[in-house]
Parts: structure tokens; sequence; C-alpha cells
């Protein structure tokens, strides 16, 4: 692909909170956001979920493969009914990760669904920044970046995506490049949905605290958000992620509380593990833009927005999508992949050198789109 092309990228993801697949479509030059066009969402039926789940924390073995079919079958789904596409990006599920031995699995065969769709695909986005001693996540700050550029922000702003796992991004949209000293600071800060579905699905049988309605009804226990604090993970200096197992041990912390209390305690040590995110950033971000799931939390909106002494607004406040964000960012690194261009960088997963990560499987089409 060469500079200036524009392709009509599709971008897909499968969470941490494995409620379902996401894909959009982006117009893209792998530099710039020029367009945005539909997408679409493919919820996990409860025995995908089941199949997905039971492989977490694993690396091989029969149910990785189950695990590994569902999801390639969920995107074929779901990818099949898009048109006029250039090229896919396809993150696949993530089922384990772990940068201190330098692995990190999504799952899902690229290879299968550009088979099946006769399209190109980029996949594998993780494994390259893991091996040169990168953390491998998070990936989308390259795209906040972008998208931070396309608000026309002047002054470094920050991102927070509030999916199963937290990840927050500093970034100065007056520099051009991402992977540039400087351009971007990110970081999984903690939980985010994860241990709040958890705590709702063992007490009470639900996926979600569904606007925050149990939350709304406790009272936060501050001893044990203080508690969970002490943890070295959150005073460590970026770079640093987490696997989603990292965080299921805080549904025992609140295990003695009533489960409206459990729920507002959750609630605040998300929030009081974002402020001490923010606190890291190299300058007080002018703005919180909030994307995932968790922004229609309105007590988690309004316990971040307390705790971090600013304003945290969803994403919708200046024309993104929160729930596709994603789904785009994937597509915007595959239109990078293919221009050889930087995934990620010291400032965001802490690889030694910026680094293009991904791998594309070309059914036969790459050639009409101008390399
Ligand atoms: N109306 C709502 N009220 C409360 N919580 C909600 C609501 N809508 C979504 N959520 C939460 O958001 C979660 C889904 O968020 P999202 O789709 O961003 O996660 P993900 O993409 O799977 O995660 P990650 O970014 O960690 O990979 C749900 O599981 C739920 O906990
Ligand atoms: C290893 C992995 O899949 N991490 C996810 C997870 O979900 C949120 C957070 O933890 C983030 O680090 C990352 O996803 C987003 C899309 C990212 O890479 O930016």
């Amino acid at each position: 692909m060469s500079k200036g092309s524009v392709l009509r990228v599709l971008g897909s993801m499968s969470g941490t909170s494995l409620d379902g697949v996401d894909a959009a479509v982006l117009e893209t030059d792998g530099e710039r956001i020029l367009g945005f066009g539909p997408s679409d969402y493919r919820a996990y039926t409860s025995t995908e979920r089941e199949v997905i789940r039971a492989a977490f924390g694993q690396w091989s073995g029969p149910e990785v493969e189950a695990a590994a079919d569902v999801v390639t079958s969920a995107h074929i789904d779901l990818l099949s009914q898009f048109e006029d596409i250039d090229l896919i990006g396809f993150h696949g599920q993530t089922l384990s990760h772990d940068p201190a031995h330098h692995r990190t699995l999504q799952a899902g065969s690229g290879e299968r669904l550009a088979e099946m769709l006769g399209c190109p695909v980029v996949h594998d986005f993780r494994s390259a920044d893991v091996s040169a001693g990168g953390q491998g996540a998070p990936l989308a700050p390259f795209y906040h970046h972008a998208c931070a550029r396309w608000m026309k922000e002047d002054k470094p702003v920050a991102f927070l995506n509030l999916g199963g796992i937290a990840n927050l991004t500093w970034c100065d949209p007056y520099m051009p490049d991402p992977s540039q000293d400087g351009a971007i600071l990110a970081f999984d800060t903690g939980p985010a949905n994860a241990p709040l579905n958890d705590l709702m699905k063992t007490r009470l049988g639900l996926a979600e605290d569904q606007d925050g309605r149990l939350s709304a009804a406790g009272h936060v226990d501050e001893t044990i958000v203080a508690a969970v604090l002490t943890d070295p993970f959150y005073s460590d200096l970026p770079p640093k992620s987490l696997d989603r197992l990292d965080v299921v041990d805080l549904v025992d912390r609140v295990g003695a509380l009533s489960d409206a209390d459990a729920a507002a305690t959750l609630c605040a040590v998300i929030a009081a593990t974002v402020a001490a995110g923010v606190r890291h950033c190299p300058s007080r971000p002018g703005r919180l833009f909030v994307t995932g799931g968790g922004r229609h939390n309105p007590v988690m909106m309004a316990m971040i927005a307390a705790r971090t002494e600013g304003a945290a607004d969803p994403v919708e406040a200046v024309g993104l999508n929160g729930d596709m964000l994603e789904a785009q960012a994937f597509a915007f690194l595959a239109a990078r992949v293919l221009r050889g261009l930087p995934t990620s960088a010291p400032g965001s997963t802490g690889v030694t050198a910026p680094i293009c990560g991904g791998f594309v499987t070309d059914p036969g089409k790459l050639a009409k789109i101008a390399l």
C-alpha cells in the first residue's frame, strides 16, 4: 500500500468481557481517519461463551482449539455481512497474556477468515511486541492518538477504555507521529467491568450491573479500596498490562459485603485505580474521553469523575462511537501493518523501539490495492 492510499478496512474485536464480537469499517491510510463506515455486533451464545471461558489461562490443547473454532466461526458470521472491504484487521480473543514470559495468545484463525471471506486479513497483532520485550498491550493507543488529531485537539487528552480491564492513553495530538518519543503514554490501569460482571454472575446470576442500579444502592467500603491500592501494580510506573485472570481475586476482596455494597466498592476500586493511572500521566490531560461498555454505568462514571477530580465524558461527546472504537482501532492498525508502520512504541507497550506487529494472510487480493 503506498502512502496516501485510502483503504476501507473492516476491524474486529472480541473483548475480555466476552459479550461478543464488534466489527466496524474505517476509511484510513493508516495515519489518518478519513471516514467511518458501518458497524455491527454479534453476541456470543451462552454455550459459545462457556467454551471460550473454559480456555482462559491456557496456551494449547483441546479447549484452546475449541475456543478458537468458536471465535473464528462467530467472526465469519459477522464479517461476511460487510461489503466492499479492502482489508480486515482481526484481533481475535485473548485467552492468555503473559508478557513477562514473552507470550500472549489471541484465539481465532486469520488464515481461515482470509480463505472464507476472500479478503486479506491482518492478525496476531500482539506477538511481535511481546517477543521484542513489550507488554503486547494496550494497542489501541495509536488509534486514540489518530482520534485526538481527527478531533483537532490542541492539548494533550486522555482516552479511558472501560471494557473488562481498563486502559488509559495519554496523547499529545501536536506530535504527528504516534511512535515519536513523548507522543503517547498508555497502559492498563487495572480492573473495569470484569470483576463487577463476575460478582453479578456469582451472586445474582446476572451478566452485569445494568446502568449501575445495584452499585447505586450500596455504600463504598473505603478500607477495602485503600487495601487494593497497596498492590504494587498500581504504583508501578507504566508500561504495564494485565491478563483477565489478574483481576478475578477482587471479587473475593468484597466477599463479606452485601451485594449492593460489594458492587459499589468494586466501582470505587475501578475509579480509584483509574485515578492512580491518571496520576502517572506526563501532564494532567485536558479532557478524559471514555470508551467501552463501562461508560454506560453512571455510578462508575460519577466515581471516576470524582476520584480524578475532573470531567469524564463518553467519547460520543466528540462524535466518536464508544462501542466500536476498539474494532476501528484494529482496522487502523491493519492499515498500518500493510504500510509497514509501527503499531506500538516504548510509550504504549514498553517495547524497546517502535515495532510493526501483525501478520498478513492474503488470499491473492493484495495486488489490487496498490502496494
Ligand atoms: N448499560 C450498562 N450498564 C452497566 N454496564 C454496562 C452497560 N452496558 C455495558 N456495560 C458493561 O460493559 C461491558 C462490555 O464492555 P466492552 O464491550 O467495552 O468490553 P470488552 O470490549 O469485552 O472489553 P476489553 O476492552 O477489556 O477487551 C459489559 O460486560 C458490562 O459490564
Ligand atoms: C492482552 C489483551 O488482549 N489486552 C486487552 C485487554 O482489554 C483491555 C486491556 O486489556 C487492553 O490492554 C487490551 O485491549 C485493548 C483493545 C488494547 O490492546 O488496546
